[in-house]
């Protein structure tokens, strides 16, 4: 009996019923896709910058991704500009955040950070 399934455009053959799982944090530390991962470099998001499509998919990709996306992105762009231009942030070398991954990856024990207010 031939089983039923569906091939993607790489030849990857899978069964039909079978649960498919993309890890973006493997993907966004893949270093065949992103050499530098570590590296705070936004120029690597800068618009025409040679990454692939498909590099960066915090939010998934497809019909079922993230409709918050776009309201997310805004979001984080207006807080963090607000904060940055009050506040100088650094990270409490007590309280280290450990990576929890969720469909998002998380921190088990919260982010904390010391704030020093700008003049
Ligand atoms: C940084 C913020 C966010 C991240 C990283 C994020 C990430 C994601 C990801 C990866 C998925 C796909 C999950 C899957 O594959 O099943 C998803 C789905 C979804 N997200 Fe977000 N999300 C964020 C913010 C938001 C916000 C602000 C909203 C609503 C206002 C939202 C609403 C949803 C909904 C409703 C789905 C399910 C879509 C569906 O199954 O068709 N998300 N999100």
């Amino acid at each position: 009996m031939d089983p039923t399934g569906v091939y993607d455009q790489s030849s990857f053959f899978c069964p039909t019923g079978f649960l498919v799982f993309l890890s973006f944090y493997d993907l966004h530390h893949n270093p065949k896709v992103w050499p530098n991962a570590e590296v705070f470099d936004p120029s690597q998001f800068a618009p025409g910058s040679s990454q692939h499509n498909h590099a960066f998919l915090p939010f998934s990709e497809g019909s079922r991704n993230c409709i918050g996306k776009q309201f997310a992105m805004n979001e984080m762009k207006v807080a963090v500009a607000l904060t940055l231009l009050r506040f100088e942030l650094a990270p409490d070398p007590f309280r280290v955040p450990v990576p929890t991954p969720r469909i998002v990856l998380m921190s088990k024990n919260g982010i904390h950070l010391h704030l020093t207010k700008l003049l």
